[in-house]
Order: C-alpha cells, then structure tokens, then sequence
C-alpha cells in the first residue's frame, strides 16, 4: 500500500471532521447569541422610542387641558355671559349635559355631550359652577382627541369639590359621580399630599367599568396657585401601547410596566396587572441578568411611572440561536459529507490504482506496476549518478511442473517464489511478476557489475521455495543487463531476455550478465 496521508485510521478523519464540524457549530451559535441580543437590543430602542412618543403625545393632551382649565377658572366669564343648563335628578346625583360640539365647528359628526355629576341633596356650588364652566372649555380639545386618536376612551376632570366632569368616546356611556373615584390611585398619588412635584400619574391597568378592556389612566393634578382644584385625566386603550411593544421581530417580549409597583400594562404574552420581577434600572440600555438567567433590557418611558422592559429568557434566547445556525449548521454537516465522500473516493481510486499494479496471484508487482514505480526510480539513479541493472528470471521447466503436479501446485510454487524473492530485495529495488513464470528484479547499484552480484543472490533465494506435495526445488534462469543512459524498461527486457535463453541454452539454472549495452 502506498504510504499516503489518506491511509490513517478511519475514526481520525471522522474525529479531526467531527471537531471542525463542533467547532463550526459552536462559533456560529456564540455568533449568533450575540446577533439575536443585537437584534433585541435594536428592536427595543425602536420600541421605546414608538413608546416614549405615544406617551408623550398623551401627556401633552393632558398638559393643555389643564392649562385651559386653569385659565378659565382663573380668569372666569363675565357673571351671566354662559350660564350652566339646569341640573336633573340622576337616582341620589344630579346631572347635567354640556356639549362638546361647539357653535360654529361642528362638521357633521354625531354630537358628543359631557356629563357632569355631583352628589345630591345639593346643587352645584358657585365654586363647583366654576369649575365646571371651566371644565367645559376643555370641549374643543376633548373632541379632536376623540376624533383623531381612537385609543383615548375618555377624557374627565374630578373635583376636589364632588363632582365628575365626564366626556366618553362611546358617548351613550354613563359613568356617574362616586366617592369610590377617590379611592382610586390616580387620584391618591396625584394629589397634594403624595406629589408636591405635580407631576402627572399612571394608574392601571385595569379592566374598564364601561366594558371597553384593559385601560390605562394618565391624571394630572390641576392647581390654582397653591390651591389643588382637582385632576383632568384619560383613559386609553392598552392595545395600541400592546401593539407598540410588538413592532420588529425580537426574540423574548417587550413589556411596559408599571415601575413603581412592577406590574404588566402592556405585553403580547402576559396578562395586563400581572407582576414582573425585573432587575432595577442602571440608566444604560445594556443588558442585566437575573438569578434565572433571563436577560433584561431596561427603559424608563415616563419618569418614575412608566418603564418599558425587554424580557429574554435564557431558553428563548438559545432556541432563537439554534434557529438562526440552523442554516451553518446544515452547511457544515453537508460539507462535512461531501469531505467525508471525497476522502473515501479519494481511498477507493488510491486503492483501485494500487491494485491494477499489483499480481493478484503473487502478490508483488505486475508488469504495470513495474513501469509505474521505475519512474521514480530511475529518476532518482539519474540524479545520483547510480548504475541501474536489470535482471529477468524465468523458473526451468515450470510446464513440467504443471504438468506433474497440477496447475494449483504451479501457482503456489509462483506464490513461495514471489514472497521468498520480494522479502530477498533492498527497499531501493523493484520486484515484478513479468508473466506468466517471468519475474523481473531492477535494481539500483553503486558499481554496475553488482548486478550479478544481486541477481546470483536472489536465484539462489529462489530455490527455497518447495514444490507442496514432495518438497522438491525448483531452479531459476536469468539475463541481466545494465541499464544504458535513457534506456527504457521493455527495451531492457528484451535485451535480458536474449541472455535468459543464452542462459537456458547454457543448461538453465544460472545467470547470463550481458553488461551494458
Ligand atoms: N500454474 C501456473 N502456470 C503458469 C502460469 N503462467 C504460466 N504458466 C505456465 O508456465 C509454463 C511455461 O512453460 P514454458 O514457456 O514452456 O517454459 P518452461 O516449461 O518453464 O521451460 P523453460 O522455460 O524452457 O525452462 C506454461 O506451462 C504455462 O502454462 C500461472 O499463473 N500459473
């Protein structure tokens, strides 16, 4: 067998290729860790900020109602100038409806009306009057958010005085004055005594009275001078905050949350109010980790309130990194096939090459194999100036042999003859079954007349070998001739072989040397 690199042990090439094909695998799932985080990561600034304008966008409404309130209880009408409708008994309130629509602007939309309700026995008080005329300068701004934003579901004023100033999208809908409404924690945290900063509170969420789902609350307390008037708030849908949190694809879920209690407001795949446990804020858009090893990325929305969350457990993230080196993988696997195929045809056209070379009966090489392996050979002489001799043997009388014993005794004396001569030769030499009961020695020499020397040698080794069934010798032939400079093998041959019958002719059982040409 030749002594090439594609002989090693089979399980070297499958370790060697199932190292490289782990350590693809590998470096691509690492990679793709990081792109699957990166994602996230980008995924999140878009949503926050989508969050941060939406939330924004609310405050301010909130922002100018309470300007507008404030002014107008600030500055009043002209005693007379707007006079409030009379108020009706509602069960133990009493009621009044204020439009929205305003003369002038109405552009043919249905007419909306607030509702403003107080507890009875008593009418509104001047000081409640004023208020709610005040209240009802909101009207203009009440109606274009409901006109041109569909998550607002209400707009309202709560007074400190008992009464409800209420407008609702739906119109027909009748959320009456309650003391329960002072329970609530918008108007607990906005107040005076818990939010001497007057910022604006979050409240929710929470399943709307009204039937209208999950909502949130926005209320900000409205102050004249130091004298704390009440809060204007509005309630909104969690599903367009629901549908901000979703946009990109990202693996894990983006959720806002309530930060100072921690509860869910908007998330695709958790309930609204449901508790999260996410690590505190560091101010930075990096990622934390939690003692589950989910991963975290933080964004306060509205200070103090509001905060939107990235949640990316561990198993998410690493099936959303397999799935993405899915594609490498099946890559590698299938370059990691077709290597382990072409090594294996590479073996089988090594092996199929070597075998046409080789006599399958004796195991040395053919007559192919001889003119193939002499190459190198004779290029090497060549290069050393060495001699290069060659001999053919032909065993005596072999027809007699056959012909006594039997064809099958015949092979196995060529076969005793092959392995005796081939494990007679120098590791420089070549031995070859030529034909039939031929075989060729070509040897390389430092001085040429070695050659009869070598090919006495192994004529000698030769009659080792036995006929099987009578232990009897046999005897070998041979013409030998050295080399001249560019002669080929066959012409070599030829000029042996007339040595070969001087010898046979001479009695058989020796060497005739011919010399050089
Ligand atoms: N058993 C066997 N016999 C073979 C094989 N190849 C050739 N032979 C036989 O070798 C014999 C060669 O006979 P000959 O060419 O007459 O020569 P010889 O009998 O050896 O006589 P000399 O060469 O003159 O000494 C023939 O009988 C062939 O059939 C082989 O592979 N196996």
């Amino acid at each position: 067998m030749p002594p090439n690199l594609l002989r090693r042990p089979a399980f070297f090439w499958i370790a060697t290729g199932g190292v490289v094909m782990l350590l693809a695998a590998a470096v691509s799932f690492v990679h793709q860790l990081r792109e699957v985080q990166l994602q996230a990561e980008h995924n999140f600034s878009s949503r926050t900020a989508l969050v941060q304008k939406f939330v924004t966008l609310n405050l301010d409404k909130l922002e100018v109602m309470s300007l507008l309130l404030r002014q107008h209880y600030h500055a009043p009408p002209a005693p007379g100038a707007t006079a409030l409708p009379a108020t009706q008994p509602h069960g133990a309130l009493w009621e009044i409806q204020l439009p929205l629509v305003l003369p002038g602007t109405d552009e043919g939309d249905a007419q909306r009306t607030a509702v403003v309700t107080g507890p009875m026995p008593q009418q509104p008080s001047p000081q409640q009057q004023r208020e709610i005329l005040a209240a009802a300068a909101m009207a203009p701004q009440i109606r274009s958010a409901f006109k041109y934003d569909p998550d607002v579901f209400r707009l309202y004023y709560l007074s400190a005085q008992k009464f409800l100033y209420l407008a609702s999208r739906s119109g027909d809908e009748h959320v009456h004055f309650s003391e329960a409404l002072y329970q609530r924690r918008y108007w607990s945290v906005a107040g005076p005594a818990n939010n001497p900063a007057r910022r604006t509170v979050l409240h929710g969420p929470y399943p709307d009275a009204g039937g209208l789902g999950m909502v949130v609350t926005f209320a900000q307390p409205v102050h004249d001078g130091d004298r704390f008037l009440g809060i204007v708030a509005l309630d909104l849908g969690v599903d367009k905050l629901q549908r901000l949190t979703t946009v990109g694809r990202s693996a894990g879920s983006s959720l806002l949350i309530d930060a100072s209690e921690g509860l869910v407001i908007s998330a695709a795949d958790m309930t609204p109010g449901q508790p999260v446990r996410a690590p505190l804020p560091d101010g930075t858009l990096r990622w934390q980790k939690d003692s589950d090893g989910t991963r975290w990325l933080h964004s306060q929305v509205a200070k103090d309130d509001l905060s939107l969350v990235h949640r990316l457990p561990r198993n998410t993230l690493y099936a959303a990194a397999a799935a993405r080196s899915v594609d490498t993988w099946i890559i590698v696997l299938l370059s990691g096939g077709l290597f382990v195929l072409a090594l294996r045809l590479r073996r089988a056209v090594s092996e199929v090459q070597w075998l046409t070379q080789i006599d399958p009966l004796t195991q040395v090489l053919n007559r192919r194999g001889l003119q193939q392996q002499s190459r190198a050979l004779l290029a090497l002489a060549r290069r050393k100036r060495l001699a290069v001799a060659l001999a053919i043997y032909d065993i005596d009388h072999f027809k007699k042999i056959n012909d006594s014993y039997g064809h099958p005794i015949g092979d196995e004396v060529l076969k005793q003859l092959g392995k005796n001569l081939q494990a007679g030769l120098r590791k420089s030499d070549l031995f070859c079954r030529w034909g039939g009961e031929e075989f060729v020695l070509l040897m390389v020499l430092d001085v040429p007349e070695n050659a009869s020397v070598v090919a006495e040698r192994m004529r000698q080794i030769a009659q080792q070998a036995r006929i099987p069934t009578d232990g009897s010798g046999i005897t070998l032939s041979a013409g030998v001739v050295v080399l001249a400079d560019g002669e080929s093998i066959d012409a070599a041959v030829t000029r042996a072989d007339q040595h070969l019958y001087a010898a046979k002719a001479a009695g058989r059982n020796r060497i005739v040397f011919g010399g050089a040409n």
